[in-house]
């Protein structure tokens, strides 16, 4: 069985309902067993996720950067550096946010650049945006990859309850697309040491 864990946080549950889309994504490969984990719940709680083969790091975009609780997880992850325990571990990162920019990349790249420090091998969400052809007007919220997000998926969601439909559509698929294509990288990257 290859283990991917997600751990996210979400103030007010916009970025878990990406979550659990990315969670979807990821159990619908054969073998594959999925961690759903709320980041209160991973912060002290490390030891959980030595048996996983893929760690994806998932948060809102506050302020242009990871969510409090969300940085408050990546330095405790600190004590899993010292012992380069995720060494070789596959990992991805999804952000949420309330603009179609918003500053999203920074908390993308605050995962990218956790995973480096810790070894792991970074999926990027390899998808074109759809949304920037002739068929669909830009953002369209039915495109997949509508905001341009290359690092994994920034998704948008507007300042009203998090419910079907916000985030959008074409943002919860790209979100199980990219759920499904980590899932898969843990499974040809393998579990063992070479
Ligand atoms: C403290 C705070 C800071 C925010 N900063 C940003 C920001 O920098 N960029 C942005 O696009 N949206 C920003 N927003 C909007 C949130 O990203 C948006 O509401 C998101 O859906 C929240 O996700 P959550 O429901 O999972 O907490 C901010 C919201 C809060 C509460």
């Amino acid at each position: 069985m290859t283990k991917v864990a997600i751990i996210y946080h979400s103030g007010y549950g916009h970025t878990k309902l990406v979550a659990e889309a990315v969670a979807e994504g990821a159990a619908s490969v054969d073998g594959v067993s999925v961690d759903l984990v709320p980041v209160e719940d991973a912060t002290d709680d490390l030891d959980r996720f030595d048996d996983a083969d893929a760690i994806i790091f998932g948060s809102p975009t506050y302020m242009g950067s990871a969510s409090g609780p969300m940085t408050t997880f990546m330095d405790a992850t600190s004590k899993v550096w010292a012992e380069d325990r995720w060494k070789d571990k596959v990992a991805g990162g999804f952000t949420n946010s309330g603009s179609m920019a918003g500053d999203k990349f920074v908390t993308l790249q605050q995962f990218a650049v956790l995973a480096a420090q810790q070894g792991m091998i970074w999926v990027p969400l390899a998808m074109k945006n759809e949304t920037n052809g002739p068929d669909m007007p830009a953002g369209d919220p039915k495109g997949l990859n509508r905001t341009g997000h290359y690092f994994g998926p920034g998704t948008q969601s507007d300042n009203a309850p998090a419910e079907k439909g916000n985030p959008p559509e074409g943002d919860i698929r790209t979100a199980r697309a990219y759920g499904e294509r980590v899932a898969k990288a843990a499974i040809r990257w393998g579990t063992g040491p070479l």
